[in-house]
């Protein structure tokens, strides 16, 4: 990004790349291909929202990136070491445990690294975190080895071509983001894809619409609006995740319209649409980007298996596509196979990658990251995170540190702290939005796989109850199967109304 600019908000067509790309599978099994894309992803949509920095970034200078396990290079200034060092302390004295690998997991021990500045947490052992760009252990989980990637550290130490010089011209950012200022851009036009973005959210949430005006119809078939009616179908939203609010919201509405009267399940369904609109059009919100921080910190947390690691891989595909300067580093060190999973997603958005080993402490993982994306320049860091909520104190403990340590380097930090919520959990998922606001200050949440979901509902009850913005759905596995929620699109695919807003 252009250093010195003043602070832009750019919008983003709803266009589509020029050919819709097959999605690309990531597995999550350790050692797995790396699947290559040829061009970032050419994600052209609107619903990001970032602020350019009005002056550059303080970098400090002489830091460069950790190479092969140097921790911090000696000459790294004083006020740098200082805040490692404060750091340090935090760590050491807050009761912290760290989930320690099994050691049979090991296969090639990680080599002890210079520990000028290493953060280990209490009940650890002494062995620095050691967060080393882009080389990860050699390890095993299920006694399946995980493959170093060695390779990636002479990419991260030297920060590749692309993605890397965006100063000559703002980045046109995907839907999804925005400046925190308003300078709106347009985005360049794209052809027309087969489906239209629309038609792939109607079809992801079939499950849903159909059982729900299937039972509509039902309800509705010659029958005059009475009590027992609205309470049949206030029963019926409420069992389709939708929350009681919003129930009450639509019985309310249609027995002002229709009290009396013969009612048809069209009718039910453009009052339902039009009222879970107006529930989500207030939470249906960009996420803004303020690049003055440069890096933006974007924390992801939520329950494991939510979709955090794809989608972070999705997010920096957006963002790398867009010309942004992205890293991500993979926090939940409680799983090899979420690191290398990571890893093969920043291989595939070209984004830079640091992560440590199985077991060591995340927080320092993430303290380290930041420090790297600084003197980087990156423009935006992802930090993915575990979320063992079955063991919720340690959890809490982890993401709070996380937090803690990130404001040492910036009190500000984490800018965003984004949830991911599993819309097939249901109405469990309203507890998890409870839990980790509390634990991390969630701020934003994403919900996936709402395709072949029976319970897209649910997303309504968390906007009604929690309101806090929803910045993208997940409709799937692959990369651009992330679309920024749009209220009314999302409302008349679950009321099975409308034809949405031509996307
Ligand atoms: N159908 C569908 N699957 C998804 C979506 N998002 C993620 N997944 C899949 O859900 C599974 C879990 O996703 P991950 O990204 O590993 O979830 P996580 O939260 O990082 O999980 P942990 O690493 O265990 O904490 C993977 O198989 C993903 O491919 C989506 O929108 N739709």
């Amino acid at each position: 990004m252009a250093l010195g600019f003043i602070k832009k908000v750019f919008t983003f067509g709803r266009e589509k790349p020029a050919e819709e790309q097959a999605p690309a599978e990531v597995s999550p099994k350790v050692g797995a291909p790396v699947v290559e894309q040829d061009a970032p992803v050419a994600d052209t949509s609107p619903a990001f929202e970032f602020a350019e920095p009005s002056s550059p970034p303080s970098v400090p200078s002489g830091h460069l990136p950790h190479e092969g396990g140097d921790r911090l290079e000696s000459n790294a200034p004083a006020e740098q070491e200082q805040q490692a060092d404060e750091v340090a302390e935090v760590l050491s004295n807050e009761p912290f445990a760290v989930e320690q690998a099994d050691e049979s997991e090991v296969v090639e021990p990680e080599q002890a690294k210079s520990a000028e500045t290493d953060i280990t947490a209490e009940g650890a052992s002494a062995e620095p975190i050691s967060p080393l760009v882009g080389e990860m252990s050699d390890r095993t989980e299920g006694g399946e080895e995980v493959p170093a990637s060695s390779e990636l550290s002479s990419r991260y130490s030297e920060p590749s071509s692309e993605n890397t010089d965006t100063s000559a011209e703002a980045p046109i950012l995907p839907k999804g983001f925005s400046t925190a200022a308003s300078v709106p851009a347009l985005a360049p036009e794209a052809p027309k894809q087969k489906l239209s973005w629309f038609q792939r959210l109607r079809a992801g949430l079939a499950r849903t619409s159909s059982q729900l005006t299937g039972q509509i119809a039902a309800l509705f078939t010659k029958r005059k609006l009475d009590d027992q009616t609205l309470q049949d179908l206030e029963d019926l939203l409420i069992q389709a995740d939708l929350g009681v609010e919003t129930a009450m919201r639509v019985t309310d509405t249609l027995a002002s319209e229709r009290y009396g009267k013969d009612v048809t399940s069209e009718d039910v369904g453009r009052i339902m649409a039009q009222e879970i609109a107006k529930v989500l059009k207030p939470v249906a919100k960009p996420l803004q980007l303020d690049l003055s921080h440069k890096p933006h910190v974007i924390l992801v947390v939520g329950v494991n298996g939510t979709g955090k690691t794809t989608t972070i891989g999705k997010l920096a595909a957006k963002l790398s596509g867009a010309g942004l300067k992205v890293m991500v580093a993979a926090g939940d060190t409680f799983r090899a196979a979420a690191i290398e999973q990571l890893k093969i997603w920043a291989e595939r958005t070209k984004s830079e990658f640091i992560g440590t080993k199985l077991g060591a402490d995340a927080a320092g993982l993430a303290f380290d990251a930041f420090q790297q994306a600084k003197a980087n320049k990156s423009d935006v860091l992802i930090i993915d995170t575990a979320g063992r909520l079955q063991n919720k104190a340690e959890l809490m403990a982890e993401l709070e540190k996380i937090v803690r340590v990130l404001g040492k380097l910036d009190p500000d930090a984490p800018h965003t702290v984004l949830q991911t919520l599993d819309a097939t959990t249901g109405q469990n998922a309203l507890n998890q939005v409870e839990i980790f606001r509390n634990i991390a200050g969630v701020n934003g949440l994403i919900m996936t796989k709402l395709d072949g979901t029976a319970r897209g509902g649910i997303l309504v009850a968390i906007s009604a109850k929690h309101k806090l913005p929803v910045y993208f759905i997940g409709v799937g596995e692959g990369v651009d199967d992330l679309e920024p929620f749009e209220a009314e699109d999302f409302a008349n695919a679950i009321a099975g109304t409308g034809a949405g807003n031509g996307q």
